[in-house]
């Protein structure tokens, strides 16, 4: 990825960083640097992360998949990490593979999407780090009775990602279910790029190696200088126009291709930094779609906006014909790709003009290569801003209280927390 961080700058944005403060932060950022070499070098917990690109065997994930790699249907059981890398991946790249992924308990959402689905032709990517999560064990069971009731045998057809032990790795072993190993010391929004987001990628026939090696490229670029490093660079421009107001990231990609990126990166940003009362609230939009829905408010409301562009240089095209329609001549004859790269020069531009910070981040093109070096990036870049901030990157505490309360709620346990459910403070004002 390449990173153009010019309309961030004090000269052109407000709130911005200027050059100076950005030269006086490089000097943080040689010391984060040097933090996260020696976690990666030690293979510490959440810095572990950033060595999968060496880590991961892609001939050991295709092994595994073997058994299912003819379905038609892939669906994928998970939540939050163990479901936005795999669909980030397969939502990107083309496959004669339709990729369906079940990372909601909506009862209506999940019986939408299993009436639609030809069980001899489908199977099932159960995802769980834990092995524990509620909501994957819960869609678990309903896929597999499906499947089932479909005189199907879910065992054949089953592949299990998860972590060394639990209740995923139990079943997995009593039935005998093809399994890989979420890598140890990889929290799951970290974990695309392992098994938890390659299994999906390898059943829709994308190519493993090409995302490892454009991810293995980007770790090259690691430097202790922002200057050097495009990862680097974005992670510490957003860390210091936070610091200056804009407390709200709208990652905006320009390609329907990348929209779950935005949402891959809001799990990976929110949740990573969102810690001490600190953190960057990420919000998820689409180019062009969003001009016509939130760009007044990102060009005229409050200052507390950065808006990152997510942008592939290169892409399929689809020519516009030619119309005797006047009005319309300047459309005519040219290619939708012509309109949506003018959309997007004129919005970033729209931006600039207004003195509101936004970053360019651009990859060549949407493909295996391109994407793995996009998604180690970001990471990178959260890691980078972590250290900055001084949080603990790695850790997500505060989702354990609603975990507790639905557990209490379901009767599978005690927990203080649900009782604190039954304590709600209500003001009604019923129609
Ligand atoms: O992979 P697991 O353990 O099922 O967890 C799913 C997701 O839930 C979280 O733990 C948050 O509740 C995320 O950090 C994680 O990606």
């Amino acid at each position: 990825m390449n990173v153009d961080i010019g309309n961030a700058l004090a000269t052109v944005a407000s709130p911005g960083v200027s050059r100076d403060s950005l030269e006086r932060l490089d000097e943080q950022v040689a010391d984060a640097h040097a933090r996260i070499e020696r976690g990666m070098a030690n293979a510490e917990h959440g810095y572990e992360a950033l060595n999968l690109p060496e880590r991961v065997d892609p001939d050991e994930i295709l092994t595994a998949v073997e058994p299912i790699a003819d379905a038609e249907t892939m669906i994928t059981v998970g939540i939050g990490g163990s479901s936005l890398g795999a669909a980030t991946i397969t939502n990107a790249l083309d496959s004669d593979t339709e990729a369906v992924f079940l990372d909601n308990v909506d009862p209506e959402w999940v019986s939408y999407h299993l009436d639609r689905v030809s069980f001899e032709n489908a199977a099932i990517n159960v995802v769980s780090r834990s092995g524990t999560t509620a909501e994957t064990l819960a869609n678990f069971l309903v896929v597999r009775d499906a499947f089932e009731s479909a005189g199907v045998d879910w065992t054949e057809r089953t592949i299990v990602t998860t972590g060394e032990s639990g209740p995923l790795c139990d079943l997995a072993d009593r039935h005998d279910l093809p399994s890989l190993t979420v890598p140890d010391g990889v929290p799951g929004r970290f974990s695309a790029l392992s098994a938890v987001g390659m299994v999906a990628a390898a059943v829709c026939g994308h190519d493993l190696e090409a995302l490892l090696e454009g991810a293995a490229a980007e770790a090259d670029t690691l430097s202790e200088s922002l200057f050097d490093c495009p990862a680097y660079a974005y992670g510490a421009t957003t860390y210091a126009l936070d610091g200056r107001g804009a407390g709200v990231n709208a990652m905006m990609p320009y390609a329907e291709s990348l929209e779950t990126v935005a949402e891959w990166f809001a799990q990976l940003w929110a949740e990573s930094l969102g810690k001490d009362d600190l953190g960057q609230t990420p919000v998820r939009a689409l180019g062009a779609t969003d001009q016509h829905s939130q760009l007044q408010l990102y060009r005229a409301g409050p200052r507390d906006k950065l808006v990152t562009f997510v942008t592939p240089r290169n892409g399929g095209d689809r020519p516009i014909p030619d119309t005797d329609v006047e009005e319309l001549a300047y459309l005519g004859d040219s290619t939708l790709g012509t309109l949506l790269e003018a959309e997007f020069e004129a919005t970033e531009a729209s931006l600039a003009a207004a003195g509101r910070p936004n970053v360019r981040v651009e990859i060549d093109r949407v493909d295996e290569y391109e994407l793995g070096g996009l998604l180690y990036g970001l990471e990178a870049a959260c890691v980078l801003a972590g250290e900055l901030y001084g949080v603990n990157t790695f850790e997500q505490p505060a989702v354990e209280w609603a975990k507790k309360a639905t557990r209490g709620l379901l009767g599978g346990g005690e927990f203080a927390e649900t009782a604190a459910v039954a304590e709600k403070t209500e003001l009604r004002i019923e129609r």
